[in-house]
């Protein structure tokens, strides 16, 4: 055996047992975030790492090592940091805007039973999934009525994080109001004006007054606050339930067609799904778009949607968000995406799920 070979057979033998010593560093850890979760103790101990650093640098003998040590100190707290973070959001997801409104619904029909938080806008959303803050996201993706939610594409290329599912959610309308009130006594009709639109044809010559509100919920919530029987909102049935509301009329929206899609991000992409989702840059070249829409058809694939969108921050210059129905992790799938690389630059592949 030469001395390379002596040395990664040491080597490999020094790995296995810090693998298994890791593992039961990690055990330990879990024994520590679960006292940590009853007793609401936050994750980061500041005091206790620097006891444990100046401690376990005084085991290095030569020092030579020491600042190799230390960096390692630092990763593994890092790691068990990271863990339980994981550990601690498992069960929490996350939603922009108002609590009851339909990302807030959305949410707890895709999970049940979690913890849901509520974050004040869509980029926020995407910062906590990356930074494992919650375990998933949810956002509305496009709606049937008012199309898609462009920016969220731009944040799909931004952050680093997944879709990993895709959730359609009907909109129902209703008229909800306080107990003891009825389509007879409600004089004014509280609701975002999208709902007040979509429900136009059932307040037609009631002469309701209609008062704008900047959500479904937050009108819902008004009118739960007051006691009044002449005060009505237009909102979901869920929203109903939540607040503690009456359904005075039910679907009153004219169209039986308004639905929302969610996506579900996560930072951990899933390989495996019926569909998957990529944006790329075409060369500012004349036929690169329609050379790259070539290649993915020659390879047999589905599109089922596609869109340009303007690059932050480089006018004139834009890049195309594609959905496609197929596995991600097939042999097609691979080769199709190594032949894109000549023809398109920053291919990101968004996530796959199951439709
Ligand atoms: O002892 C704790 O409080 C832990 O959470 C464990 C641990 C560690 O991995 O050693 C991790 C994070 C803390 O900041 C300090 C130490």
């Amino acid at each position: 055996m030469n001395k390379l070979e002596n040395a990664r057979k040491q080597i490999n033998h020094i790995d296995k047992e810090m693998a298994e010593l890791f593992e039961k560093r990690m055990q330990a850890v879990e024994d520590v975030v679960d006292y940590k979760l009853s007793n609401q103790m936050p994750v980061l101990d500041s005091s206790r790492e620097r006891e444990l650093i100046d401690k376990n640098l005084k085991y290095i003998n030569d020092c030579k090592y020491r600042d190799s040590y230390l960096s390692f100190l630092h990763h593994m707290l890092e790691v068990s940091k990271d863990y339980q973070k994981q550990i601690i959001n498992r069960d929490v997801i996350a939603y922009q805007g108002t609590y009851g409104a339909f990302s807030y619904i959305a949410s707890t029909k895709i999970f049940e039973n979690h913890k849901y938080r509520s974050y004040p806008t869509f980029e926020d959303v995407f910062k906590a999934v990356e930074s494992q803050e919650v375990s998933y996201g949810v956002i509305p993706f496009e709606n049937s009525f008012t199309g898609e939610v462009g920016e969220v594409s731009d944040l799909l290329r931004e952050y680093n994080v997944y879709i990993i599912d895709t959730y359609d959610l009907k909109v129902d309308q209703n008229l909800l109001g306080k107990k003891g009130a009825s389509a007879q006594t409600i004089k004014k009709v509280y609701s975002h004006p999208q709902a007040i639109s979509q429900s136009s044809q059932f307040l037609k010559g009631r002469g309701y007054e209609i008062m704008p509100y900047p959500n479904t919920a937050l009108a819902a919530k008004f009118v739960s606050e007051q006691d009044r029987d002449d005060l009505a909102a237009i909102a979901s049935k869920e929203t109903a339930e939540l607040f503690g509301l009456e359904i005075l009329e039910s679907n009153i929206h004219t169209s039986g067609d308004n639905t929302t899609r969610f996506i579900v991000i996560s930072k951990q992409l899933k390989p495996q799904g019926t569909n998957f989702q990529m944006l790329f840059t075409t060369k500012n070249e004349t036929g690169a778009l329609a050379e790259a829409i070539n290649l993915i058809a020659s390879y047999g694939f589905n599109m089922e949607s596609i869109k340009s969108r303007a690059i932050p921050n480089e006018p004139w210059s834009y890049y195309f968000h594609v959905e496609l129905e197929g596995e991600l992790e097939s042999k097609q799938t691979k080769e199709m995406l190594k032949k894109l690389e000549d023809i398109c630059t920053d291919i990101k592949i968004l996530g796959s799920y199951t439709k």
